[in-house]
C-alpha cells in the first residue's frame, strides 16, 4: 500500500525527469500500480484512513512521483456537492496528452501544493482552462475526455510531473500574483 514514505519528493531527480511511454498491451504490474494509486488517493481524502496512514490530503498523483519515471497518473477529485456525492473525476490515465486546449486560462486563487513540495510556495499557478485530453484507461481502452476548471487544473498538473515540470516552475518570480488580462481566478 502506498503511503508518504514511498513519494518522492523535491531535489529527488526523477522529479525533473521526461517519463517513459507505458508499453501496451498494460502490463499486469503498471495495472496494479494504477490501482494503488488510485487507493492512495481515496485513503488520502477519507479522514479516518488519512489520519492512521498519516497521508497528506492528494486529488492527483504521478508514478514519478513514486521514483517510477513511467507516463501514467491516477486523479480522484471529489464532487463539491453533498447531493450529488459522485466524484468529479475519478480515473487512471495511461499515457495522457493533451489534444488541444482553450486560449482561455485560469489559475486558483489559493495556488497550488505537491505531495512532493513539503513547503508552501505561494503564487498564481496559469494553466489552460480547458482541455481535450486522449488516454488509455485501466482496460486498455483509448478514452478521450475534454475537462475544465479544476479537474482540468488538475490532470495538468499531473501531466507537468510527466514531462518533470513542477507547479512553482509556472510562477511569475517578479511577482507571484502577477495576471495577465483575462486570465480566471477559480476560487
Ligand atoms: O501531483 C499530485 N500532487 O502533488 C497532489 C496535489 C495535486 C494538485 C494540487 C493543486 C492543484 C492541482 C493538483
Ligand atoms: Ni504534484
Amino acid at each position: 500500500m502506498i503511503t508518504m514514505d514511498d513519494i518522492i519528493r523535491e531535489g529527488h531527480p526523477t522529479l525533473r525527469e521526461v517519463a517513459k511511454e507505458v508499453s501496451l498491451p498494460l502490463s499486469e504490474e503498471d495495472i496494479v500500480l494504477g490501482e494503488e494509486m488510485m487507493t492512495f488517493l481515496k485513503n488520502s481524502q477519507d479522514p479516518e484512513k488519512a489520519e492512521e496512514l498519516a497521508l497528506r490530503g492528494g486529488v492527483g498523483l504521478a508514478a514519478p512521483q513514486l521514483n517510477i519515471s513511467k507516463r501514467l497518473i491516477a486523479v480522484h477529485v471529489p464532487s463539491n456537492d453533498l447531493e450529488n456525492p459522485e466524484p468529479l473525476l475519478s480515473t487512471v490515465m495511461y499515457n495522457p496528452k493533451i489534444l488541444s486546449h482553450s486560449v482561455q486560462d485560469v489559475c486558483l486563487g489559493e495556488g497550488e501544493g505537491c505531495l512532493s513540495v513539503d513547503r508552501e510556495v505561494p503564487g498564481y499557478v496559469v494553466r489552460h482552462s480547458k482541455i481535450t485530453v486522449s488516454y488509455y484507461d485501466a482496460a486498455g481502452e483509448k478514452q478521450k475526455k475534454r475537462l475544465k476548471d479544476y479537474e482540468s487544473i488538475v490532470v495538468q498538473h499531473e501531466i507537468d510531473h510527466l514531462n518533470g515540470i513542477m507547479f512553482y516552475d509556472h510562477i511569475n518570480e517578479q511577482n507571484p500574483f502577477a495576471l495577465k488580462d483575462g486570465v480566471l481566478v477559480i476560487e
